[in-house]
């Protein structure tokens, strides 16, 4: 068997003094899925943001390779990729600038790739169009070409099929599986009913029912 990735050790998070978590304890393996479910407010977003190093209000543990984290910030973030909740996506700016700007510091890439990223999330013709006159779930799938040049080996995904079509879904759901027979690991938290085999799932507490 492979050696995780990242691995959670004892972890606890509270917030406004409500423990979202505590005892929390798993490792994301390479060619793996994994899925951080819950009900509303029960911590998925706070926990994927703690993963990619993004919110330090916790304890416990986290190795990277075997090694604290803490100590390998760097490598760390050169071999994540964090998509939030919200699309990140500048609206003055075109989807090719956008996505020029989401792989600054990356790994270096040609406009072809660029054109052809867009083309496969479904964006072609509007390459060059200001986001701003995008919907919702156009601006989305900005975000999402990103995956489809992307080579980092954990990509951490909170709510990314929001805004996105049934056909988008779908072709979204096939590109997380891919990645995960090639080797990937990818954790998402999303409220759809997603169709993916053998995942992973990490269940936060329960909330109340209305
Ligand atoms: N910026 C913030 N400051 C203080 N508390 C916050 C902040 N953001 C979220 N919280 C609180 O942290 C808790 C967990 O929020 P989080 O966004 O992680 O939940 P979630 O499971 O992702 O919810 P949802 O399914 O609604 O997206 C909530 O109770 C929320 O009120």
């Amino acid at each position: 068997m492979s050696e995780p990735l990242l691995q959670a050790v004892n972890l606890q998070c509270e917030r406004d003094d409500r423990m979202l978590f505590r005892d929390l304890s798993f490792s994301i393996l390479p060619g793996t899925l994994t899925r951080v479910e819950g009900p509303n407010g029960s911590g998925k977003t706070t926990l994927l943001r703690i993963l990619a190093g993004l919110n330090d209000a916790w304890s416990g543990d986290l190795l990277w390779l075997g090694e604290s984290r803490s100590y390998q910030r760097d490598e760390f973030v050169r071999n994540m990729l964090y998509i939030g909740h919200r699309p990140g996506i500048k609206p003055l700016l075109t989807p090719m600038e956008n996505l020029r700007a989401l792989m600054a510091g990356r790994k270096a890439v040609s406009d072809d790739l660029l054109r052809q990223a867009l083309t496969g999330t479904g964006l072609a013709g509007f390459e060059d169009v200001p986001c701003r006159r995008l919907s919702a779930g156009q601006q989305r799938r900005v975000a999402l070409a990103r995956l489809l040049i992307a080579d980092e080996p954990l990509w951490i995904l909170d709510e990314v099929f929001t805004a996105i079509d049934i056909d988008g879904v779908a072709a979204l759901e096939t590109l997380l599986v891919q990645r995960a027979r090639d080797g990937g690991a990818i954790v998402v938290t999303t409220h759809h009913d997603l169709q993916l085999p053998s995942m992973q799932r990490i269940t936060l507490g329960a909330g109340d029912d209305f």
